[in-house]
């Protein structure tokens, strides 16, 4: 790994699910430091590009490049790898019988030989990172959803990954909550010197923290530049997307894409 080496680098990407071509031709190169808004209609392939991101996917053709080196093929390597990228997953998958601290301290219990003393410590910074310092004997069920959401954030933290991925971080929140979990997200990214990716339905909640954003759409990436960029644009797919309209360039039905040979 070089200190200069972006830290997601990707080049001619394709990726398959199911025997189908879901995304092709994909070049990206993801600054360190970066928040990137990753935009699509459902089922465009925004959750399969963070598959092929964590190693989950592997490549039909192209490379993943994550953290500064391509990822490993062996298994035991990759897990090595996954250490670095926090995942913060649509739903939260807290464990239900396990108290906030517990939940977060569980990364560090099962990747780490750090004493319970200093687990608890992390743990406590974890839970002050995400304003939640009073919630770590609470269990799932007493959270609110975005105090949940908050805590499955500080779970993806508490290896100190440099790398966080966030799949729809919004889904089923109100939009006040939204609005704290998209500014923890800036915050941490800034303070912790963090890069993000960020793949979310919730454009105008997601823009305006980030300073990049890509579009997919037809099964490859349609957009790449600065939000003003992306919203300025005159590009009729683009615009199709950003109102939400039904009828236009993007194809919505699945059949529309390619069969993968
Ligand atoms: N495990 C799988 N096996 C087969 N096909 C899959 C699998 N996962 C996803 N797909 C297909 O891949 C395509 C892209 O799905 P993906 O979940 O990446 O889209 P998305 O943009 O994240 O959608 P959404 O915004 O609805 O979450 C879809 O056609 C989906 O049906």
């Amino acid at each position: 790994m070089t200190a200069v080496a972006p830290i997601v680098q990707l080049a001619g990407l394709r990726l398959d699910r199911g025997g189908r071509t879901v995304l092709e031709g994909i070049d990206l190169v993801v600054p360190r430091g970066s928040i990137t808004a990753v935009l699509g209609p459902s089922g465009s392939g925004k959750s399969t590009l963070l598959a092929a991101l964590t190693g989950e996917l592997a490549p039909a053709a192209g490379t993943v490049e994550v953290l500064g080196a391509p990822l490993p093929r062996s298994q035991r390597a990759l897990l090595e790898r996954r250490k670095g990228i926090g995942v913060l997953l649509q739903g939260n998958g807290l464990l239900t019988d396990l108290t906030a601290a517990e939940n977060i301290a569980l990364p560090l219990r099962a990747h780490t030989r750090l004493p319970p003393p200093v687990i608890r410590r992390l743990v406590g910074m974890k839970l002050h990172a995400v304003g939640l310092r009073t919630a770590a004997d609470l269990y799932p069920r007493e959270l609110s959803g975005g105090m949940a959401r908050r805590v499955a954030l500080a779970r993806a933290l508490a290896l100190d990954p440099p790398l966080m991925l966030y799949d729809e971080p919004l889904t089923g929140l109100d939009p006040i909550a939204a609005g704290v979990i998209m500014s923890l997200i800036a915050r941490l990214n800034a303070s912790l010197g963090l890069t993000s990716l960020i793949v979310s339905h919730h454009v105008r909640e997601t823009l305006p923290v980030a300073d990049r954003a890509l579009v997919i759409a037809n099964g490859r990436i349609v957009f790449s530049g600065t939000p003003d960029a992306l919203q300025a644009s005159p590009d009729p797919l683009l615009r199709q997307f950003l109102r939400g309209e039904p009828d236009g360039p993007i194809a919505f039905d699945a059949a529309a894409r390619t069969e993968a040979a």
